[in-house]
């Protein structure tokens, strides 16, 4: 690592231990209340410098054009509000992209990218931008951008924007990827989709978790009733992983997960996931693993 580069830098994961849709904007985004908490799954990004101002992505990733990618268009944002506080151009820079998260997936991999794209290019450009800076130029970009520049386990409200920090309990989780790719614009837009679920408060998520040791999940994800019926394969992965514990969707899907209190215990129900699907085990983190690079909090 030197003051032109930033090598291995993780953009984990996230995993919505709820997730309640309790109303629905002008606009026709909708408002939500949910726990997000990081895991230890993650893409891992590279960057060097350039000297001529632009911002590539350099690695071929199926699907997702250099020009449309959460990384890019970040750091175009962050290139735009660059010259407007530093009067000049920027230098530029090289992505590189270890990508391991399933897209569509609902664990965040874009934002995360974005998230952690955006606090390696404000340390390597010098920009000067604090985390609450980062997270507001983010958030039209996506709405989980904010929650992985804030970094540690949110109560969020809003679209996401609004986080608190709570504390969960230490815990691993057996997430299955069921095959498909769930889009997020569907899902909400259904008919059936429930909107209207009663706002909770912290205190009532803590409690619960309190309780239940993180081991039963509080609420519920109003999101999966809709992409289970639009997507039976989230509905099988679900039924099978509940024979364990309280299994569930996270955001909008499609991977499904269950959580438990060691990792041997994880590892005993991983070994007997059906070969037909891709499965893995990831141990919660309590915040974010890039070095702090950031002003603020
Ligand atoms: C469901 C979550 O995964 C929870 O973490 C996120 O809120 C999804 O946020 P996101 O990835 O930013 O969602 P996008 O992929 O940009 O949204 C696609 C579409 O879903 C709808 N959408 C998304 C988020 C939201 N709070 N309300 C919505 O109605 C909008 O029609 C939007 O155009
Ligand atoms: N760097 C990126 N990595 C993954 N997807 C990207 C990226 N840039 C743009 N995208 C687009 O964003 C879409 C959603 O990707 P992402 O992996 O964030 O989904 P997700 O896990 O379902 O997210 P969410 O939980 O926010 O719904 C992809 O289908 C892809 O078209």
């Amino acid at each position: 690592m030197s003051d032109r580069s930033l090598h291995h830098c993780p953009a984990p994961a996230k995993l919505n231990l709820f997730l309640h849709v309790t109303g629905r904007r002008a606009d026709g985004y909708h408002l939500l209340q949910s726990v997000f908490t990081l895991i230890d799954r993650c893409d891992t990004l590279h960057f060097d410098l350039r000297k001529d101002g632009a911002i590539r992505r350099l690695t071929d990733v199926p699907g997702v054009p250099e020009e449309g990618d959460l990384i890019v268009r970040a750091l175009r944002l962050l290139a735009a509000e660059y010259e407007r506080r530093h009067g000049r151009p920027v230098p530029g820079i090289d992505v590189h992209i270890d990508k391991i998260l399933p897209m569509g997936g609902g664990l965040g991999g874009g934002s995360s990218d974005a998230a952690t794209a955006l606090m390696a290019a404000n340390h390597l450009w010098q920009a000067g931008l604090t985390r609450e800076d980062l997270m507001a130029l983010g958030l039209p970009l996506g709405a989980d951008i904010p929650f992985f520049l804030f970094g540690e386990t949110a109560f969020a409200q809003g679209v996401g924007e609004a986080l608190q920090a709570v504390r969960v309990p230490d815990l691993w989780y057996v997430i299955i990827e069921p095959g498909v790719q769930v889009p997020t614009g569907p899902v909400f837009g259904a008919p059936d989709l429930t909107r209207n679920t009663e706002p909770v408060t912290i205190a009532d998520f803590s409690k619960h978790i309190a309780q239940h040791q993180g081991l039963v999940q509080f609420g519920r994800n109003d999101l999966q009733p809709v992409a289970t019926r639009l997507f039976p394969q989230v509905a099988e992965a679900v039924d099978w992983l509940r024979q364990f514990g309280d299994a569930r969707m996270t955001g909008s899907g499609a991977c499904v997960f269950c959580a438990f209190d060691s990792a041997s215990v994880a590892d005993a129900v991983l070994a007997q996931v059906s070969g037909r699907w891709r499965a893995w085990t990831a141990q919660a983190l309590a915040r974010h693993p890039m070095p702090s690079l950031l002003q603020g909090r």
